[in-house]
């Protein structure tokens, strides 16, 4: 896979294809431009080589309509402001509109592209439709790491209608960041993985099992884990059609040596608010009207002290329903701990991103993944389509 250093991009119109789906507030402010900002770099690099700068991104899933809320025009104003120089907007990502947009763009101008999901063809990927995207440019640059999962057209048909095409810095860096932790770990390396639900993070797990030499699991997710073992989690969140996956982890694990990490205590509710009453209690004392949301300071000692062991984590989950207070304490701590690690560390997932963010510890990890599905797709050990289709 070539890189948009390696290619000739001065005085091209050269397409990228960023992700800029951001979260929203019902303003259209932007609430996390995590996106954007990581963005930024590729975009900078093409606007110095005298490049002619069209940038295209999905935002939500408008399900082929022309939905205003999903319009990308507050993220063109929100760049124009992080680059320092005009970002025009196009009224359509495809059309007359956004032909002549580009025809009269100047070496170093910048143009963002209208929603790719406002079209159906883009998640068909459709060929048709990838070439009349194609038709707007000489280059093509796939730098949205988070949606490379995906075998939407302008991630993957686009690359077979163009001349030239190529990795921007972004994508390129998270996979570096991704390969360093995975592919040649300094060990011990420690995977946390939490969340909501088994079912989406099976596939991870197991494929992590042949890689790491400790587990660690909290979240809704180990709830699955302790009743698999016979334990009452009460009402708490458990996928009981997910039990046997639990214990064939658990057998895994037992076979290969490797300490799989499961909550001793936990933080019980009546009802999942920020407002009920809470206790702490151990996970062999769950009453049946209570739920489990969070670990325990007990588990997340335990956790702790795993973590400052290890040389390498990757992470991805939350220990807990951290939105809310009550709930927040073991993941946040172990954000300090991560935090604090002397370790690779490589963080993925929307809400473990967002917890990285409450706890003001982004820059103190290596590396913050901008993808949630894209990086369990690594994690996973699946190839990325927009990677695979970059190297074809
Ligand atoms: N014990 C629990 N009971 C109920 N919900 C929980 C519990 N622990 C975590 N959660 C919820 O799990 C959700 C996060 O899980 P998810 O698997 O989506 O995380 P992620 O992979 O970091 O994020 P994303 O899916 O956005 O990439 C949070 O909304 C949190 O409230
Ligand atoms: O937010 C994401 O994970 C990516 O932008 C992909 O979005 P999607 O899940 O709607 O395809």
């Amino acid at each position: 896979m070539k890189t948009i250093k390696e290619l000739e991009i001065t005085g091209k119109r050269v397409f990228i294809r960023v992700d800029f789906n951001v979260p929203m507030d019902a303003t259209q402010r932007i609430t996390d431009d995590i996106r954007v900002r990581t963005s930024l770099p590729t975009i900078e690099y093409a606007v110095a080589q005298g490049a002619k700068v069209i940038l295209a991104s999905h935002l939500g899933r408008p399900k082929g309509k022309r939905v205003p809320e999903m319009s990308l025009a507050p993220v063109a104003k929100h760049l124009e402001g992080l680059l320092g120089r005009k970002v025009a907007m196009a009224p359509d990502c495809v059309g007359d509109g956004a032909a002549a947009m580009v025809a009269e763009m100047k070496e170093g101008e910048v143009l963002l592209l209208e929603n790719l999901r406002y079209h159906d063809e883009e998640q068909a990927n459709d060929a048709a439709f990838a070439g009349k995207l194609a038709s707007l440019c000489d280059v093509y640059i796939n730098n949205a790491f988070a949606v490379s999962h995906r075998v939407h057209a302008s991630v993957a048909a686009i690359t077979e209608k163009v001349a030239e095409k190529g990795a921007g810095l972004l994508l390129e860096k998270e996979i570096a960041f991704y390969n360093k932790a995975m592919g040649e770990p300094v060990r011990p390396l420690v995977a946390i993985i939490g969340g909501a639900k088994i079912s989406s993070k099976l596939g991870a797990l197991t494929n992590m099992l042949s890689v790491v030499d400790k587990v660690i699991i909290g979240g809704a997710m180990a709830n699955t884990f302790l009743k698999a073992q016979g334990l009452s989690v009460g009402n708490s969140l458990v996928e009981d059609d997910m039990l046997e996956s639990a214990l064939s982890v658990i057998t895994t694990c037992r076979e290969k040596g490797i300490p799989l990490y499961l909550p001793v205590d936990g933080v019980v509710a009546g009802e999942f608010s920020a407002d009920a009453a809470s206790e702490v209690v151990p996970v062999d004392a769950i009453d049946d009207g209570v739920m489990m949301l969070d670990i325990g300071p007990e588990t997340g000692a335990t956790y702790a002290k795993v973590v400052q062991e290890a040389k390498t984590i990757v992470w991805n989950g939350p220990m807990g329903a951290f939105e809310m207070a009550p709930f927040s304490h073991g993941t946040l701590d172990l954000v300090a701990a991560v935090a604090e690690a002397d370790a690779l560390t490589v963080v993925g997932g929307g809400d473990t991103d967002v917890a990285l963010h409450m706890a003001g510890a982004e820059d103190k990890v290596s590396y913050v993944s901008t993808g949630g599905g894209a990086f369990l797709t690594l994690m996973e050990g699946k190839p990325l389509a927009g990677v695979t289709y970059l190297e074809a």
